[in-house]
């Protein structure tokens, strides 16, 4: 059975298209059964630490929403409303099993992507605190351009869920500005800007904590997946 998207209201009246409202705060405040990733451990620098103690400070009025990471992504999505259920239906469980959300696929801390994200409910906002570990080099000393894209993906992805609940990626334009030194700390700054049907279309910068280097630049477009096929039809009928 497919999570069904349904609009809900959040906080003061901000609609949360397709992601049930309860199932969202559910989500938010319900201890996991496997680890959040997107929580402190050692391998984080002090400006790391700096910086996710200022947004959890910004997070005690409500503004901003700490949002948990797990390394299943059927898991880390509210209500599970998203294609991954419906990806279940492609793979057994004996191969699902077997499977972990990318950014989430090394249990060694700091050696890949390190990350923690938040998300401004009344600006459609994700921001995404990224320090990348040296399992992510490419070339020396500095993040792969793909590592780069994969935590903008992920974050706009964060975004594009919050606002309309089942989506995937279909453009991501990226201009890559400025290196990121391996073991940095930069901030993935992302935001909707315009819903036309299923089509959300966003922006995200990429820069240094400071906000003296702007490292990358990008617009994504992702597409809500029609509720009435499933993701198998959706690809079949391209
Ligand atoms: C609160 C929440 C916290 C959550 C906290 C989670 C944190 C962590 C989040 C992790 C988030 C994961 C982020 C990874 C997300 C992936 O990596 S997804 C994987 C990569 N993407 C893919 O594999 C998608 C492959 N493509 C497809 O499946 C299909 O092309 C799509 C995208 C589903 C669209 O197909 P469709 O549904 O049949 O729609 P279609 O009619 O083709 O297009 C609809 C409209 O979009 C337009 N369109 C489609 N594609 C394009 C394009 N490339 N360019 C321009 N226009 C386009 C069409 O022209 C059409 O426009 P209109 O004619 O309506 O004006």
């Amino acid at each position: 059975m497919l999570y069904e998207c349904s609009s809900g209201l959040l906080g003061n009246g901000h609609h949360l298209h397709g992601i049930s409202t309860i199932s969202f705060q559910a989500w938010l405040s319900q201890s996991k059964r496997s680890k959040d990733y997107a929580l402190p451990n050692s391998s984080w620098s002090q400006d790391m630490m700096d910086l996710y103690s200022r947004f959890l400070e910004m997070c005690k009025d409500g503004t901003w929403k700490r949002i948990p990471s797990y390394s299943d992504t059927a898991d880390h999505v509210p209500g599970k409303a998203c294609v991954h259920l419906e990806s279940l239906k492609l793979a057994n469980e004996k191969e699902r099993k077997g499977t972990r959300f990318f950014p989430r696929n090394l249990d060694t801390e700091g050696v890949g992507f390190e990350y923690a994200m938040f998300l401004n409910p009344s600006e459609k906002r994700m921001v995404c605190l990224f320090q990348p570990g040296p399992y992510l080099e490419g070339h020396r000393g500095f993040a792969h351009g793909g590592s780069t894209a994969t935590i903008i993906d992920s974050t706009v992805g964060g975004c594009a869920i919050f606002v309309a609940g089942r989506v995937m990626t279909a453009n991501l334009s990226i201009n890559y500005r400025n290196p990121i030194p391996l073991g940095s700390v930069v901030l993935v700054d992302s935001k909707v800007d315009q819903i036309e049907g299923r089509k959300v279309f966003l922006s995200c910068h990429v820069r240094s904590i400071d906000g003296q280097t702007l490292h990358a630049e990008a617009t994504a477009l992702f597409i809500q997946l029609n509720s009435t096929k499933s993701l198998q039809q959706q690809v079949s009928s391209q």
